[in-house]
């Protein structure tokens, strides 16, 4: 059964001032996946990204949300379909977490309405999710990296959509917290979220997603399922290293090959 599609980006073009960067993007995101969109330093995922929430804008190509063209969208109305969690975010105002994560609800309330006791109740239950209700009522601003990361994620779950952008969610996280993120993107994806992300991680994409998307040279080069699109070659052309891929229970693991010593 074909899944409806969430976001279509069809043959996208995208200059700086000072170089091209997207030459030619096509890429769907449906209704259910989880795609990890994987790729070397510098080849563009961020920037697809800012093309899709509409924070630049490309030269050439389309971008359709729910099959309406992009251009027809103001960021309220992106905001009421998709959540996005940035890899950093700094703060103006010594905010606490909890109204951190109630202006989740920003795109739900009226311009001069004030959040209800309602809209706190769903940023306790998006804190107590994400596993964090005891950092409500400390500053933002005073978290560590890791800490504000899952600070964001609660505020993306508070802004009820059911479509989440992540760039590089597990960045700055501990060993434990990455993968405690990783479980509970599959199990939000379990309850009908979509989600794409970016990440370096070939192994985290092998353990979560429905669908892996490889970008380099300004292209989408492979996509497919996870065990389809990561392979030795694929590590290889990409990144430059060898790597083997190897079965631990059901899941298939990349284990980089280090040259210890070799010159
Ligand atoms: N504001 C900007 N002005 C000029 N060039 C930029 C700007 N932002 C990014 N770039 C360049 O565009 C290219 C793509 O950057 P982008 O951040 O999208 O890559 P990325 O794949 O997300 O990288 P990373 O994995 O390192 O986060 C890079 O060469 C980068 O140096």
């Amino acid at each position: 059964m074909e899944l409806t599609p969430i976001i279509t980006v069809n043959d996208l073009h995208f200059s700086y001032p000072t170089r091209p960067v997207l030459e030619g993007v096509d890429f769907t995101l449906r209704r259910g996946e989880v795609v990890s969109l994987l790729g070397p330093n510098g080849c563009g995922k961020s920037t697809l990204i800012r093309l899709i929430l509409k924070l630049i804008r490309a030269k050439r190509g389309e971008i359709w949300l729910h099959e309406k063209s992009l251009h027809r969208y103001s960021h309220r109305e992106i905001a009421s379909h998709i959540a996005y969690i940035p890899q950093y975010h700094n703060v103006p105002f010594n905010y606490s977490v909890l109204e951190m994560v109630i202006m989740g609800r920003v795109s739900k309330l009226g311009f001069f309405a004030a959040p209800s006791a309602g809209d706190h109740t769903i940023a306790r239950e998006s804190l107590e999710r994400v596993g964090i209700s005891d950092l409500a009522n400390r500053p933002f601003g005073q978290l560590s990296g890791g800490q504000k990361q899952m600070v964001l994620l609660a505020r993306a779950l508070t802004q009820g959509v059911d479509t989440f952008i992540m760039d590089e969610p597990v960045s700055g996280l501990d060993y434990g917290n990455q993968i405690r993120l990783l479980e509970l993107i599959v199990r939000l994806s379990e309850q009908g979220y979509t989600f794409l992300k970016t990440t370096h991680y070939p192994d985290h994409a092998l353990l979560v997603s429905t669908r892996v998307a490889v970008m380099n040279g300004g292209k989408i080069i492979a996509d497919g399922s996870p065990d389809d699109v990561i392979t030795p070659s694929m590590i290889r052309d990409v990144y430059g290293i060898e790597a083997d891929l190897i079965t631990h229970d059901t899941h298939t693991r990349c284990l980089p090959i280090f040259n210890k010593g070799i010159s």
